[in-house]
């Protein structure tokens, strides 16, 4: 089965609007998954806009399903807190500083050795790694000799155009986690999944492993509470 894990950004951003300690980031992530959630996945950016590098280690501490820490590798400082931290996984994503949101893949050709050298860092570590790729069959191939050993494919493309023609949404993804399975490459997949088009994207992706779902979760929680919201989420991969 499909695992989810919850990205709390978003519990990070409503904490630090007031500039206190409400929400509790440590006790939503330790709620989460005892509501269910099989992961938590925290994004760490440059100006920690929501999660701040301290959570990392805070998190650590707790976090007894699966640990997935995503952000930009060229960073050094994410790096060494990677590496400090010693997540499950670590999901590397190629963002600009100045993005309000991580919006493409990595370019697996281009970056081949970068991404190479870098992988091999966490690898020999011990840590699990993913890279975040746009649903291209080229960028997915190449990912295979980067050392990686999963992608997560951005599922940006698939939610804004499920409403319009979910079948012409979908088949990006389908042929790209059919060539990642080819070639041996795990698939997470992530960004604005929500419970109007996850069954339909984990129904039609061969081999998914974990989606990593935030934005819409947290909204979504606004209106249901957590604890239902979450079990709504895993009722759509059951
Ligand atoms: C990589 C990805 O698509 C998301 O996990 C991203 O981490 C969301 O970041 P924000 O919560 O800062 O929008
Ligand atoms: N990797 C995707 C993620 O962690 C959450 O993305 P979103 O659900 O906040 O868009």
């Amino acid at each position: 089965m499909t695992r989810l894990s919850v990205n709390i950004n978003k519990i990070a951003t409503l904490r630090n609007s007031r500039g206190g300690n409400n929400p509790d980031l440590i006790q939503v992530a330790k709620d989460c998954e005892r509501f269910g959630a099989q992961g938590i996945t925290v994004h760490p950016r440059p100006d920690e806009r929501h999660i701040r590098y301290q959570d990392v280690f805070d998190l650590k501490k707790i976090v007894t399903t699966e640990f997935n820490i995503e952000g930009n590798c060229q960073e050094q400082k994410f790096i060494d807190l990677v590496l400090a931290n010693k997540p499950e996984q670590v999901t590397l994503v190629p963002d600009a500083l100045g993005q309000i949101t991580s919006n493409h893949g990595w370019d697996t050709i281009k970056y081949q050795q970068y991404l190479k050298d870098i992988i091999k860092i966490f690898k020999d570590a011990g840590i699990r790694v993913s890279i975040f790729v746009d649903p291209v069959v080229e960028m997915v191939e190449a990912a295979v000799t980067t050392g990686t050993d999963r992608i997560e494919l951005y599922t940006e493309g698939y939610a804004s155009h499920y409403h319009k023609d979910k079948e012409q949404a979908i088949a990006p993804y389908t042929e790209a986690a059919e060539a990642a399975q080819k070639v041996g490459l795990g698939i997470n997949a992530g960004h604005d999944l929500d419970l109007h088009n996850l069954k339909y994207f984990a129904q039609n992706i061969p081999g998914l492993l974990e989606i990593s779902i935030g934005h819409a979760l947290i909204c979504d929680a606004l209106y249901y509470g957590l604890e239902n919201t979450i079990q709504m989420y895993l009722r759509q991969l059951a």
